[in-house]
């Protein structure tokens, strides 16, 4: 069997391809067109981050059984389509956290310092001692959007540094973060407090864009900015505007909108902006982890059908897969919705498996749940195999039951989750043995298909309001597929669930929530 890796990979990682007897077509840097070419005939693929597998790519792949990421973030891979044709993604997690931490603190010394541009200009015969006057970082307060694995070792090493430590992570609660030393806040006072602003949360719909316009106007004047996270996160033109307007004195970025970023990039042209070509996890102690570790999974699913760290297929028998499929989609789909539509952070989830489902092997079916649950926040980092452990390591307890009892259906998924808001309960069954339904949503009866792109909405049920909530989204242009609605007559109030054939616009949204009879909206991605 034959694996491409298109991108640079530790030479450990390619002997261990070698050992294990796969021939190995070693070619980083390959154009979109050569790619198509070369990946055609391979078995298995292995990439980092400069690679796009796109869907053209993965449709000129008439062999492969596996793409292998040598590192954490899958959003170069269209995993729908690999989904499609059955072709296993898999990464590995937390392999290059550290070298992205220590990355970090790296530009901000070197922002603080204005280390790059004195060295140019050293270089350039000239000795200007008053024009790099920098600030010290004792004292100052570092804010942290995301206190994940990298933002939390950025934060311990901040500390150390006598830094104050502020963080805002909707998905951590305050204990959590207390109890090292972090003070965790709401996004505009990080934003009014932060001297230095770094982000580590993955590119998802609600980190897209986030630091924009309103944002950096919200800042300190003078903030500095450091984005060793992805490109997408800051809006580039925003960023831009900011320094020019000297609210931001500095920005550190390792990520771009658009990478390999271009010369002509106006952010590119300033003197308090420093850059380096997507380098966080670039060191040779991370390479080394990275490549060995997607080299062992590869060669162990391409020889022995063994999945480790894949993001689209649990770790369990085909035969077995075969049986539990639908029930795993259910289970997934239910974690989805819950974690999409509970307020604040998680601390507990209570799953009951009841009727025929309780005489199943029930681990792969919480596995796949935890993994819904959590990958709205923590996307290609929660995956099959770690879910339990990314649940622990976020102080998430997991409760497990089982009944035969039944209510009204043959086998029935129920969830508590308990947040530090409330309870959130969320319950789904299977129709036909195959296809998943959500039957409740905290006491609200309905049956609805939770598919694609979804709307929650929480209502006041008087005459209009329904008629009123689809001319909103008329005017948005928005198509409703599928409209299931719940209701309690005695409290007047309705759940409504509304597929959609595309993603509701933040516009929408907004329109939406001025209605008065409309409690709450929430976008859901199922
Ligand atoms: N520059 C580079 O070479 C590297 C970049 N990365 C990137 O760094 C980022 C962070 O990685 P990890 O710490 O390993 O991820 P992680 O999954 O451990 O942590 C991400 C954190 O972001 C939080 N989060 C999610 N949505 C949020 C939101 N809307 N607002 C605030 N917080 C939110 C999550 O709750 C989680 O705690 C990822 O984007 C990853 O791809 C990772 C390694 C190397
Ligand atoms: O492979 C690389 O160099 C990039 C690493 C990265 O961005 C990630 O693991 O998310």
């Amino acid at each position: 069997m034959k694996v491409l890796i298109s991108d640079s990979l530790s030479e450990e990682g390619l002997e261990i391809l070698r050992q294990a007897g796969l021939e190995v077509i070693y070619k980083p840097g390959l154009s979109p067109e050569e790619l198509k070419q070369e990946i055609s005939e391979v078995e298995g693929l292995i990439i980092r981050s400069g690679t796009k597998v796109t869907k053209e790519i993965i449709a000129s792949a008439k062999k492969l059984k596996v793409i292998g990421r040598a590192g954490t973030g899958l959003d170069n891979v269209d995993i729908p389509s690999a989904n499609e044709r059955g072709i296993v993604v898999m990464n590995v997690p937390g392999g290059n956290t550290l070298s992205a931490a220590e990355h970090t603190l790296a530009l901000l010394f070197a922002m603080a310092r204005k280390i790059p541009q004195a060295n140019a200009s050293v270089r350039k015969g000239l000795w200007e001692r008053k024009k790099f006057m920098g600030v010290e970082l004792n004292g100052k307060v570092l804010g942290i959007i995301g206190l994940g694995r990298i933002g939390n070792i950025v934060a311990e090493r901040a500390l150390c540094l006598k830094m104050q430590v502020l963080a805002y992570d909707p998905f951590v609660t305050p204990d959590h973060a207390s109890k090292k030393g972090i003070e965790l806040v709401s996004l505009d006072e990080l934003y009014k407090r932060a001297d230095f602003i770094t982000i580590h949360t993955p590119l998802t719909k609600e980190t897209h864009h986030l630091l924009n316009k309103e944002a950096f106007a919200k800042m300190k004047k003078g903030v500095y900015i450091i984005n060793c996270a992805r490109g997408g996160i800051i809006d580039e033109e925003a960023l831009h505007e900011a320094i020019l307007l000297g609210k931001v004195a500095g920005a550190a970025l390792d990520v771009f909108e658009k990478e390999p970023v271009s010369v002509d990039h106006p952010l590119l042209k300033l003197d308090q902006v420093i850059a380096t070509p997507h380098l966080g996890a670039s060191t040779v102690e991370a390479q080394k982890v990275v490549a060995v570790e997607i080299a062992k999974q590869v060669v162990d699913f391409l020889l022995s059908g063994i999945v480790r760290n894949a993001v689209n297929v649990p770790s369990i028998s085909a035969e077995a897969l075969k049986v539990l499929q639908p029930v795993l989609n259910l289970s997934e789909k239910i974690g989805l919705l819950s974690a999409q539509i509970a307020e604040g952070a998680i601390e507990e989830v209570e799953i009951t498996y009841k009727g025929e489902l309780a005489r199943l092997e029930i681990k792969p079916v919480t596995l796949a749940l935890v993994k819904g649950l959590l990958s709205p926040f923590l996307k290609e980092d929660v995956n099959y195999v770690n879910a339990l452990f990314r649940a622990k390591e976020r102080n998430i307890k997991v409760v497990e039951a089982t009944t035969e009892e039944t209510e009204d259906f043959t086998s029935l998924i129920s969830v508590k989750i308990k947040h530090t808001q409330g309870e959130t309960l969320v319950e789904g069954t299977l129709f036909g043995k195959k296809e998943p339904r959500v039957v409740r949503i905290n006491g609200f009866r309905l049956d609805a298909l939770p598919e694609g792109h979804m709307l929650y909405i929480f209502n006041e049920d008087k005459p209009g309001v329904i008629g009123k909530i689809g001319t909103i989204l008329g005017k948005h242009r928005l198509n409703i597929s599928r409209m299931y609605v719940g209701q309690d007559p005695m409290k007047k109030r309705n759940v409504i669930l509304l597929s959609l054939d595309q993603s509701p616009t933040r516009e929408a949204i907004a329109d939406l929530e001025k209605e008065e009879s409309v409690y709450l909206v929430k976008p859901l991605e199922l």
